[in-house]
């Protein structure tokens, strides 16, 4: 007998919820709120299904952008904390699967159509090679899935976000001093994020005897870079590609990548055409002597209008071994 399950993808800013009838069913009542709107995960949950004007689904999968290591999870990027076990009870769940957010996005890989995908360089992925995933958002998700012959393929449980961020140029070993000054260990999330932009668009402003304008959110960085043309901002975001291109194509060496790499979360998809012609796919490539490796593996962003991790944690549910309480 199908159960009905709800799904959520669980961001620091967004939190994406919708609904099925049970496997394979098309996705219902997408819904899209800033988490901020709500004091908990379960508030959010119980303002969705009373909206949707639908009964608690009897299971639920969500993916959340934190390490999932047992039964008490705390997000990385919002004071959010609940016990699985305990939020299963309240909302009566007969099931629950809770699993990192990029986990869920790795899952969900083999379901992406062509409309949900830009390429960005490289040639055709090779069939059955693992795939690497990464995405800039309010934090930076990374994953991977390994392909298995028998449908269960291995999405990865990483926190590659936070491993440590290398400079490939003097202005990017300037600015990491900076950054290191103010946080100690400066890893990848902490350029490659929405508050990453807005501390490069600062690091450069001191850098230039405080020229430009002040900023406090990302989107006043691209703003200032697409909307009137501010040479910081441009600067701002030309060094996030590049380093976002080092980051991905590290990960595409460390998993052997060769079935391509995805760019998931919120930030890339607004840098737009932008991006496509930026830095990004010649840092990607820029590997010394792996540059013939990396030049065929093709890149995509992922459009995250159809919130795709749903998809994912669709997934997760189909799959017993993956536990739940
Ligand atoms: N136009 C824009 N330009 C740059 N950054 C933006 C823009 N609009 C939103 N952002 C930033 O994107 C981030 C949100 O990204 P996303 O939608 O992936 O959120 P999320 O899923 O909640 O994040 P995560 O999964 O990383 O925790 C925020 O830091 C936000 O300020």
């Amino acid at each position: 007998m199908a159960h009905t399950r709800l799904l959520a993808d669980i961001g620091g800013t967004n939190i994406r919820l919708g609904w099925q009838a049970g496997p394979g069913d098309a996705l219902h009542d997408l819904w899209v709120r800033p988490c901020a709107q709500f004091a908990s995960l379960e508030a959010a949950i119980r303002a969705y299904v009373a909206e949707a004007g639908i009964a608690m689904p009897e299971e639920a999968a969500l993916g959340i952008a934190n390490p999932v290591t047992g039964d008490a999870v705390r997000m990385t990027n919002r004071d959010w904390s609940f016990s699985q076990s305990a939020l299963r009870a309240a909302l009566g769940l007969r099931r629950l699967v809770v699993l990192n957010d990029f986990t869920a996005l790795a899952l969900a890989i083999p379901l992406l159509t062509p409309q949900m995908l830009r390429q960005v360089g490289g040639g055709a992925p090779v069939a059955g090679a693992a795939v690497g995933l990464l995405g800039p958002g309010t934090g930076l998700g990374v994953s991977g899935l390994v392909f298995a012959p028998d449908g269960m393929d291995i999405p990865l449980a990483g926190e590659g976000g936070h491993a440590t961020l290398a400079a490939q140029t003097p202005l990017e070993w300037e600015l990491l001093c900076i950054l290191q000054r103010r946080y100690g260990h400066v890893s990848a999330e902490r350029v490659l994020s929405g508050q990453g932009l807005v501390d490069l668009y600062h690091a450069l402003r001191e850098r230039s005897m405080f020229g430009g304008t002040e900023v406090s959110q990302p989107e006043h960085v691209t703003a200032l870079a697409f909307d009137a043309g501010d040479a910081l901002a441009l600067q701002a975001l030309t060094l996030f590609s590049g380093f976002l291109g080092t980051v991905a194509g590290d990960l595409a060496l460390t998993l052997g990548a060769r079935g391509g790499v995805y760019l998931g979360g919120g930030i890339v998809p607004r840098l737009g055409a932008w991006f496509d012609q930026s830095n990004f796919r010649a840092r990607f490539e820029a590997k010394g002597r792996f540059q013939a490796y990396l030049a065929p593996i093709p890149c995509w962003v992922i459009n995250p209008d159809a919130a795709p991790a749903l998809y994912g944690a669709a997934r997760a549910l189909d799959r017993p071994q993956d536990g739940g309480n």
